[in-house]
């Protein structure tokens, strides 16, 4: 293959993934989205595992290849360092180090040029011999170590420390470095049958499995028959709190891409008849944009019999007369606010998260949350239930914002209009999913 030949494999397309990333800071999971739809199965989870490792593992190589390499290589050259290095960090039998060597010297001579073939074979080595020699940070080694070591930002470590102390914020950060399962919902009212359960693994979590590697075509055709959402358990919390009725008029405040507008509507039919069902109504909303077609494609799963509405608008801007233009309730029995947030809870998959995440983002979602929280309270009914959730395991998002609600005296949830009657959490070490939290606040 000459350098101008396309990536075929899926080690030679992760670096060309990579290089992106590199290049022009795409997102992880849109730059996997964007590979051609021939590159399925095996070498697609291949390519994927590749991918999200190099990433995962970016700042224990970096700190090496720092005192390696004296001037900063091309990014397509970093991107083979990278995902040497991952495999490197990932380990195999005795011979395992010099075939990475290899392979990575034989993809550069394609994929870059001879020189750099040769500059690979020099540092890769060393790499090996440097990570080979590395010894894991003590037990309560400081922030600077933790994040070499476990690749994130000190400073998002040093935030870990001060909140959930030196055990959890390790276990947080040897959380995060695993590669993710994939977990799905069973939607169907039927239990899954014996030639389903050969790829789908039954979990502690009622309607939840793990889907095990290797079998997309099965897991593709249950998603279209209805009877499967890829989902994390930790979703279930937040539509759990709200625990929506029959006969109820729901607003999902933030919907899209719709996985838990979905969860709810399956939870409404679940225990519903006919009738009942005819009288429920669920609100789905969201900003116009992208993310709006995929919310689509969940709203159409949904229950037949249920009444199903799409508003594409900004809830913080949103009054009476926009729900009125739509013919819906300006307020309903529940509304779920599902705030855009850091991610913290899900950086395990998110794995480039935390290289965007910067130390004052925590304040502006705070603000953001606050002022869609304060929106999100407005449009429900006297008595009836606001649930406030993220999928954040920070406290500036969470318990702060949800104080700072019930505290503001101007705002809808002051002198006491608003009362907090519950609250959830997940942490991932603890609960062994993704990290999220979810407030119940009812308005008097
Ligand atoms: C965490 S995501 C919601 C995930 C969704 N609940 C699910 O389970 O699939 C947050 C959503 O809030 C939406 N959002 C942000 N600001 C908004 C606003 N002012 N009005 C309406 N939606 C907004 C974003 O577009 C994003 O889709």
């Amino acid at each position: 293959m000459s350098t101008n030949e396309q990536p075929t494999t899926p080690w030679s397309l992760a670096v060309m993934l990579i290089t992106r990333w590199l290049e022009k800071s795409e997102r992880a999971d849109a730059l996997l989205d964007s590979l051609p739809r021939e590159v399925a199965g095996v070498e697609r989870a291949r390519c994927q595992h590749l991918l999200f490792g190099a990433l995962r593992h970016k700042g224990r190589v970096d700190s090496h290849l720092q005192r390696l390499v004296a001037r900063a290589p091309r990014p397509r050259l970093s991107a083979v360092l990278l995902v040497a290095g991952f495999e490197l960090i990932e380990g195999g039998d005795e011979g395992h180090a010099a075939r990475v060597v290899h392979h990575a010297v034989e993809q550069t001579k394609t994929l870059a040029s001879q020189p750099e073939a040769r500059m690979v074979n020099a540092v890769v080595r060393k790499l090996a011999a440097a990570l080979a020699e590395e010894k894991p940070p003590a037990k309560l080694a400081g922030a600077e170590q933790l994040a070499a070591w476990f690749s994130h930002p000190a400073w998002l470590v040093q935030r870990w420390l001060a909140q959930f102390g030196a055990a959890g914020a390790r276990a947080l950060l040897e959380w995060n470095q695993k590669p993710a399962p994939v977990h799905a919902r069973w939607r169907a009212s039927r239990a899954p049958s014996e030639t389903e359960l050969a790829w789908l693994a039954p979990s502690r979590w009622e309607q939840f499995y793990e889907v095990k590697a290797g079998n997309w075509p099965s897991v593709e055709a249950a998603i279209i028959a209805g009877n499967l959402y890829l989902q994390d358990p930790s979703t279930r919390l937040a539509v759990g709190l709200l625990a929506p009725q029959a006969g109820e008029s729901i607003l999902d405040a933030c919907a899209a891409p719709g996985g838990k507008c979905l969860a709810i509507a399956d939870a409404i039919r679940a225990n519903a008849d006919a009738e009942k069902l005819e009288k429920t109504l669920l609100v789905a909303m969201d900003l116009p944009g992208a993310r709006v077609d995929r919310l689509k494609e969940n709203l159409s799963r949904a229950p037949e019999g249920m009444n199903v509405a799409l508003v594409q608008g900004d809830l913080i801007a949103a009054r009476p007369p926009l729900f009125d233009e739509h013919n819906l309730p300006a307020e309903y029995n529940a509304v779920l606010l599902d705030a855009p947030c850091s991610n913290t809870g899900v950086m395990r998959h998110r794995v480039d998260v935390k290289w965007r995440l910067q130390p004052n983002d925590f304040t502006k979602h705070a603000r953001q949350q606050l002022a869609l929280l304060e929106a999100a309270a407005r449009r429900v009914r006297h008595g009836g239930r606001l649930i406030y959730s993220t999928c954040s395991i920070d406290a500036e998002e969470n318990e702060h914002v949800v104080t700072a609600f019930l505290e503001r005296p101007h705002g809808p949830g002051g002198h006491g209009r608003f009362a907090l009657e519950k609250s959830v959490q997940s942490f991932p070490w603890m609960d062994g999913h993704d990290g999220a939290c979810a407030f119940l606040l009812r308005r008097r």
